[in-house]
């Protein structure tokens, strides 16, 4: 098993009557990829300002290879790369010009930084805009753009905040390719977001966050067995089914709940996605002729609301 690259215990902070975050814990093993995943207020940010040691926790602490990460903790730190929520770039100078800047702020010099800054702009796909000002850049290239100032000192964890607000779609899988070819280094990262499919795409472990508790705390494979239907198997027949074979229906193996809507639209939820195939074979085999029908994975939106009883994106 992978040692455990960082470990956050018990972190609570308030602003003023406030809570922000109240009791959070989670860990980060080696390579591994974790999703901090809740609703807009739910104390991500906060959660990842302790967790970097840019602000101190009422209480709590975060230990990153056996150090305490706490704001003067200055080496312990510098294992951390960041990327914040909002933009840290100098706009009227290139993008070179930028990453000299912030290889210099830790430190990096002469060829050592020459090389680097040629590495983590290659990384990031943004070689052949260098020399352009920052200025003309698109929100996803300065994205891209922060991400490569954050892997400048080769952080063993990087962490990134929201980093796809305001991105246009294709921008935004362009940072999904980076952090993939990131992962396939086998780096550790934190990836908080509100957008449930960005942190199923690439998360191994996933943190829900809500009211700054920790409400799930597993594996993608772990969270869906939180959910009493694994799929569902939405279909609409010529003809209304018969009273009696809704009862039957209900009955059936890996059938967890039956629900009729509109227009002779059903829906079955399934503990076992397996199950859509004899489903479908017993409603004709019952003389019902299928008009449509599509099956679909429970999303992480599903165990959201199951968790809480609320949208993600209320
Ligand atoms: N500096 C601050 N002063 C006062 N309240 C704050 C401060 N920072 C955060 N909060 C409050 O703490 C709560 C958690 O905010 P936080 O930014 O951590 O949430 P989040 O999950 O990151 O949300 P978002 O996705 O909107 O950034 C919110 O109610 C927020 O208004």
């Amino acid at each position: 098993m992978a040692s455990t690259l960082l470990q956050a215990s018990n972190l609570c902070k308030s602003f003023g009557a406030r809570r922000a975050v109240d009791g959070v814990s989670l860990r980060v093993l080696a390579g591994q990829t974790v999703g901090l995943l809740g609703p807009n207020g739910a104390g991500k940010s906060t959660t990842v300002g302790m967790l970097c040691g840019l602000v101190r926790p009422d209480a709590g602490e975060v230990m990153l290879d056996g150090e305490a990460v706490t704001p003067d903790a200055m080496r312990a730190k510098r294992k951390i790369g960041l990327v914040p929520q909002d933009l840290a770039l100098y706009e009227d100078l290139s993008a070179h010009e930028n990453l000299r800047l912030f290889g210099a702020l830790y430190d990096l010099k002469g060829g050592a930084l020459a090389a680097r800054v040629q590495e983590v702009l290659a990384l990031v796909n943004l070689a052949d805009r260098a020399r352009e000002k920052v200025s003309t850049f698109s929100g996803g290239m300065k994205r891209r753009l922060n991400i490569a100032a954050a892997m400048l000192h080769d952080p063993a964890l990087l962490i990134l905040d929201e980093p796809t607000v305001g991105v246009d779609p294709q921008s935004r899988n362009a940072i999904f390719e980076t952090l993939e070819q990131l992962k396939r280094e086998g780096r550790s990262l934190i990836y908080t977001s509100h957008y449930m499919e960005e942190v199923e795409r690439l998360a191994d472990h996933i943190v829900i966050v809500d009211h700054g508790k920790v409400i799930a705390d597993e594996s993608p494979a772990g969270l869906h067995q939180l959910l009493p239907a694994q799929a569902a198997l939405r279909f609409e027949l010529a003809t209304p089914l018969q009273p009696l074979h809704l009862e039957l229906l209900r009955a059936e193996a890996g059938v967890a709940s039956v629900a009729a809507g509109d227009g002779n639209r059903y829906e079955i939820g399934l503990t076992d996605s397996g199950a859509a195939v004899a489903l479908l074979a017993w409603l004709e085999q019952n003389g019902y002729r299928l008009v449509h029908f599509a099956t679909a994975r429970a999303s992480l939106e599903d165990i959201f609301l199951n968790l809480t009883g609320r949208s993600l994106r209320d």
